[in-house]
C-alpha cells in the first residue's frame, strides 16, 4: 500500500502508563501496570488469558474507565480526550463489528468518510487482501475475512497509533504473513502499533519490543530477542549415550558438540556422528513460558482475586467492540454500554 507519511508523530512516547489499576468487583484485573510505547514502534503485549491485556488496551483506547493510574495516549488522557484525538487512533478490537447488508467496499468507504484524512479505501481493501471480496456483503464473509475487514476499518482513518487486539485470530498462514507485511509497511509510514497476541511467532517476527503481562502487571519487558535475559536463551544440546538421552545447556554449543564427538570417539559416535544429536535454541515461546512459570512460582506473588461474576460499571464509550469507531459523527462520551458487562 502506498501511503503518504503522516508527519504527525508527536514528540515523547505514544503511550505512557504508570501505576494503572482496574478492579471488577473482587477481581483486580490490572494491578499497577507500567508501560511506555515509543512513537513509531511495534509493541506487543503478551500474556495468558485473563492477564489484563484487553482491559489495559481498552483503557488506552478510551473505551473503559480506570480506577487509578496515569495514562497518556498521544499526549492526552483517553478518559477525557475528544473527537480530534479519536481520529488519530485506530482500533481493531477482539470482536468483529456487527455485519450487515453493506458490501466490503461500502463499509470501508462509509468509515473512511468519518475521518478528516482517510486512506484510499480501494488501497486499504487491497492491502488487507479483500480485493476479490470488495462487492461481497459483509455478512457473507468468512471469519478470517471479517478480521481482515476489521483491520481495514482500523487503518482507513490513517491513524498515528493503531491498537490491534489479537488481530490475526482466524487468519490462514498466508494471510498472517501478508498481514505482517502490512504492519511493517505501516510502521515504515510512521504508524505506532500496539498489539496483543497469543502467537509468539507473530511477536517475534514483528515487535520491536514486547511486554509480558501476568496478574495485571508487566513481569518482563524488552526486545523479543532479549526478553528473559541470556540465561533463558541458552541453547540446549541433547544426544543419546549409553542408551539414554542426555541434555546439556550451554552458551557454546559448537565447542560442546566438538568435545562431545571427540569424547565419544569412533565407538560412541560412529562415522563421527553423535547419536540423536540436537541443538535447540529456545524460541520466544519457550522463553515466554519460562517467564510465566517463574512468575507463578515467585514467593509472595499475590494472584488477583477470583471473578465471582463481578461486572464493571464504568465504561466511557460504547463502541468498544469491533473495528474503528467513527470519530467525527460519533459522540466520544456517551450513554450506557454493554461492552464491559461480559
Ligand atoms: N466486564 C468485566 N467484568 C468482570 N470481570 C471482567 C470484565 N472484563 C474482564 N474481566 C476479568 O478481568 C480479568 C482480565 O481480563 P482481560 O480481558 O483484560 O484479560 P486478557 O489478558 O485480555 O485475556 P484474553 O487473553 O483471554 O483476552 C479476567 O479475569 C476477566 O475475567
Amino acid at each position: 500500500m502506498t501511503t503518504a507519511p503522516t508527519g504527525r508523530a508527536a514528540p515523547g512516547p505514544a503511550v505512557h502508563v504508570a501505576g494503572l489499576h482496574k478492579r471488577y468487583g473482587s477481581k483486580q484485573a490490572v494491578d499497577g501496570l507500567d508501560l511506555d510505547v515509543a512513537a513509531g514502534e511495534i509493541f506487543a503485549v503478551l500474556g495468558p488469558n485473563g492477564a489484563g491485556k484487553t482491559t489495559t488496551v481498552e483503557i488506552l483506547e478510551g473505551f473503559r474507565s480506570r480506577d487509578r493510574g496515569e495514562v497518556l495516549v498521544l499526549g492526552e488522557d483517553p478518559a477525557t480526550a475528544g473527537r480530534r484525538w479519536r481520529a488519530r487512533i485506530g482500533v481493531v478490537g477482539q470482536d468483529s463489528r456487527d455485519l450487515s447488508e453493506l458490501t466490503v467496499s461500502e463499509t470501508v468507504r462509509s468509515t473512511a468518510r468519518s475521518y478528516p484524512d482517510p486512506r484510499d479505501p480501494d488501497e486499504v481493501i487491497a492491502a488487507v487482501g479483500l480485493e476479490d471480496k470488495a462487492r461481497t456483503r459483509t455478512r457473507a464473509l468468512s471469519g478470517g475475512q471479517r478480521r481482515r475487514l476489521d483491520v481495514a476499518l482500523g487503518i482507513v482513518g490513517r491513524p498515528e497509533l493503531l491498537f490491534l487486539d489479537e488481530p490475526t485470530t482466524g487468519f490462514d498462514p498466508q494471510a498472517r504473513r501478508a498481514f505482517w507485511q502490512l504492519l511493517r509497511s505501516l510502521r515504515e509510514d510512521g504508524t505506532t502499533i500496539l498489539l496483543t497476541t497469543h502467537y509468539l511467532d507473530e511477536a517475534a517476527a514483528l515487535a520491536d519490543r514486547a511486554a509480558v503481562v501476568r496478574d495485571g502487571r508487566v513481569v518482563a519487558l524488552g526486545a523479543p530477542e532479549t526478553l528473559g535475559g541470556p540465561e533463558a536463551r541458552t541453547p540446549l544440546v541433547s544426544w543419546t549415550e549409553g542408551g539414554q538421552v542426555r541434555t546439556e545447556r550451554t552458551a557454546a554449543p559448537t565447542a560442546f558438540v566438538a568435545h562431545l564427538a571427540a569424547r565419544l570417539g569412533p565407538h560412541g559416535a560412529p562415522d563421527g556422528e553423535v547419536p540423536g544429536l540436537q541443538v535447540v535454541r529456545p524460541t520466544l515461546e519457550d522463553v515466554y513460558l519460562g517467564l510465566i512459570e517463574a512468575w507463578d512460582e515467585t514467593p509472595g506473588r499475590s494472584p488477583a482475586a477470583t471473578d465471582h461474576g463481578a461486572t464493571d460499571d464504568g465504561a466511557t464509550i460504547p463502541e468498544a467492540a469491533g473495528a474503528a469507531a467513527a470519530p467525527i459523527e460519533s459522540p466520544t462520551a456517551a450513554g450506557p454500554t454493554l461492552q464491559e458487562q461480559r
